[in-house]
């Protein structure tokens, strides 16, 4: 029996008879041998010229098995399943396709199907087209029975063709080895595997995929992504499948994928398309590998490359990148830039005092003292040692600050490991740069200087310098005791 819709045998050459029928079927196996075969009678009363010319041929043990059954076919069937007999089906013209289908879902695709058709059309184009559409319903070969003399040599051809390709059965088995093969490959695979149609609906999934979620085959198999995942997450899967779908080529993208213990875990997708015949998608394969671990690995060792591991603040390295934009956003819209620097005082002598571990200790909560009174859009980082730098989002404030932070310093106790405990102080220089480009060296530079003079001017205190000439200062006028280009304001703690 041939697929439905595969090419016919072409068009049966309309010779002279040569033998009579029971000579014909003889030699094609129709004997004791008993080829399984089913012909499709098209027309009540039963043709008795093929029952009877079918008989002839049959040796009296195989004629015992051979079934002529015309009506009732699918109780019979279903009662007496066997390939080794002869079947005749009644079957109306019209219904052809209809029995043919359930034939196939009979999985009887290795047995010839010949129809033998009472029907007596009165021109070749009529015959034709009844060929062609019994040839596309799946049918092997019509037998018109006004031509009985072509019988022998439709059926020789029928069978020859299935023995040819070894029954179209063989091949299905064949297929189904392969595609159990093939499912018990993809079960061994760890990383889950899925394939959807081109409607987005999966058709297949292994075992690792089916953990992996946490679900059922029959949850899986015949339905959506919006079926199985969050909506927020079906819809970021089913823009992509879209996406990929268009393009007819590969995809690779994280996302992220409910597990079974519905937590949420960082996946990479590695998702193709494959086309029918045609050239046309139809439907994708895709495979899930869990980046959760590599991610929070990568997560850890940015910011392990971004912090400084003492106080957790960003080093230096990280406030220069952070600070490019900044930079240059200040000098696109004109924005004036306050950054401050301060240290600690005699910070060798806590540590030659106290040991650097209490050391450490003032520079932690000095970090966190200080962090307490920015905001998030500040910057604050510490530069090595007991340098610390604080970039302001905005310029207001400035001033309060400066001098605020080392008094805040100051009221602090360290409680040591040794019982006792210790206060730090620190200094601080800040500056307001006028909006132009600057680099964060010469700003820190700038502000290293203020620094200075705040040693300089008996330490625990902060200074502030504004650079800015007075073309450029706001028309509120510097805050109360506040100087104005390059001058330098100090308050101490
Ligand atoms: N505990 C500790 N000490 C550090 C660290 N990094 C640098 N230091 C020490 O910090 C001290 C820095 O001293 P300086 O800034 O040069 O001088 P100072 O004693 O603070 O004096 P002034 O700044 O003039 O007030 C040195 O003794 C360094 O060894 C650190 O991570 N932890």
């Amino acid at each position: 029996m041939r697929e439905a819709g595969e090419r016919g045998p072409g068009r049966p050459s309309r010779r002279a008879p040569r033998w009579p029928i029971k000579w014909q079927l003889r030699p094609f196996g129709l004997g004791t041998t008993m080829t399984p075969c089913v012909f499709l009678l098209s027309e009540h009363p039963a043709p008795e010229g093929l029952a009877g010319c079918l008989a002839g041929c049959w040796s009296p043990a195989a004629l015992t098995h051979a079934d002529v059954e015309l009506t009732g076919l699918r109780a019979q069937w279903a009662a007496h399943r066997d390939p080794a007999r002869l079947w005749l089906l009644d079957v109306p013209a019209e219904s052809l396709g209809e029995q043919l289908q359930w034939l196939i879902a009979q999985d009887l695709r290795d047995t010839p199907v010949l129809w033998w058709a009472r029907t007596s059309p009165s021109d070749d184009e009529t015959i034709g087209d009844l060929e062609n559409q019994a040839w596309q319903a799946g049918v092997d070969d019509v037998l018109w029975a006004h031509q009985p003399d072509r019988h022998g040599r439709q059926l020789e051809r029928a069978l020859a063709r299935h023995q040819a390709r070894g029954g179209l059965g063989a091949v299905l088995r064949h297929r189904q080895q392969e595609l159990h093969a093939l499912r018990a490959s993809l079960n061994n695979i760890p990383a889950p595997i899925f394939v959807k149609d081109a409607e987005g609906v999966y058709t297949e999934c292994n075992q690792a995929f089916l953990q992996y979620l946490g679900l059922t085959r029959q949850q899986v198999v015949g339905h959506s992504v919006y079926d199985i995942a969050p909506a927020d997450l079906a819809k970021v899967y089913d823009a992509a499948d879209r996406a990929l779908l268009a393009s007819g080529g590969r995809q690779i993208y994280e996302s992220q994928v409910r597990w079974a213990d519905g937590h949420l875990r960082d996946v990479l997708f590695h998702k193709a398309v494959f086309h029918d015949a045609q050239g046309r998608p139809t439907g994708q394969a895709g495979a899930m590998f869990d980046i959760t671990e590599r991610r929070a690995l990568e997560r850890r060792l940015r910011q392990q490359a971004e912090t400084d591991p003492l106080t957790g603040l960003l080093n230096r390295r990280s406030l220069e990148a952070q600070m490019i934009p900044r930079l240059q956003r200040a000098a696109e819209q004109d924005q004036a830039l306050a950054l401050l620097v301060f240290d600690v005082d005699h910070f060798k002598d806590i540590n030659d005092g106290h040991g650097h571990s209490a050391g450490d200790s003032v520079l932690r909560l000095i970090a966190q003292v200080v962090g307490q009174h920015l905001r998030s859009d500040d910057l604050f980082a510490r530069l090595g040692g007991d340098e610390f730098v604080v970039v302001l989002a905005g310029i207001e404030g400035v001033h309060s600050l400066a001098q605020r932070l080392p008094a805040l310093v100051a009221a602090q106790r360290i409680d040591l490991d040794d019982g006792r405990s210790l206060s730090a102080r620190i200094s601080l220089g800040a500056v307001v740069l006028p909006a132009r480009e600057h680099t964060l060296d010469s700003a820190i530079h700038t502000a290293d200087l203020v620094l200075y003079e705040a040693k300089r001017l008996g330490r625990n205190r902060g200074v502030v310098m504004d650079t800015r000439p007075s073309s450029e200062a706001p028309g509120s006028g510097p805050e109360p005791g506040q100087g104005r280009g390059d001058a330098l304001k100090a308050g101490s703690a």
